[in-house]
């Protein structure tokens, strides 16, 4: 696919299924987000695949002790089974912010670059001829996601992608941005 019509056709997709992309096809995507810009290469970011049916328990298990143990309620614990179904593979995307390196850069830089990548997993399953959503939600404060994830304490779960296949095909159209607001030209 041409790079300007991903680039502006890409959509989200929230109903999605199998298949989903295998461990080829995921060794691409992540030669593509740690490609991302990174001041003084420090590598701000991880990458979690949940795949499988074990790795699917562990994370279906994770959201709900979240609901347990913070005390949401059953609505969040319905929304807990939602999560963990909502698509075949999940990706956790987690910003790093490596502060003891010997020339750290703004934390807010590292950040940027971990969602560059996020956005990257996007455009790359996108590629690769799948479809994805980014969600956070009360999910990435989660300490029990933090904990399974090896979070430590400066770091930030940035965002799951969700991956698989449209369950329903859909139009990919430009969006036509009014730019007027977004732009200005010096
Ligand atoms: C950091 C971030 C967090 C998001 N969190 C959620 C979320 O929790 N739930 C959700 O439905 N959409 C969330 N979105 C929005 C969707 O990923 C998507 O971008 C939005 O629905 C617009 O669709 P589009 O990407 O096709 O334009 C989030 C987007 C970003 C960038």
């Amino acid at each position: 696919m041409d790079a300007l019509d991903l680039l502006s056709t890409r959509r989200s997709v929230r109903e999605l299924t199998e298949p989903a992309p295998d461990e080829l096809e995921l060794e691409t995507v992540f030669q593509c987000a740690t490609q991302v810009p990174d001041h003084g290469g420090l590598t701000p970011w991880r990458f979690v695949v949940i795949h499988g049916s074990a790795a699917k328990a562990r994370f279906r298990r994770a959201l709900e002790d979240t609901v347990v143990q913070m005390k949401l309620g059953s609505e969040s614990m319905a929304k807990a089974g939602k999560v963990a179904d909502f698509a075949p593979m999940a990706i956790a995307v987690i910003a790093k912010p490596a502060t003891a390196a010997q020339k750290p850069k703004p934390e807010w830089e590292q950040m940027l670059s971990a969602g560059a990548a996020a956005y990257a997993i996007q455009l790359a399953t996108n590629a690769l001829g799948y479809d994805n959503v980014w969600i956070t939600g009360l999910w990435c404060g989660s300490p029990v996601l933090r904990q399974e994830m090896g979070c430590g304490e400066k770091d930030k779960i940035i965002g799951f992608i969700m991956v698989g296949t449209a369950q329903h095909a859909f139009p990919k159209e430009e969006k036509n941005t009014d730019l007027e607001p977004f732009v200005t030209y010096w």
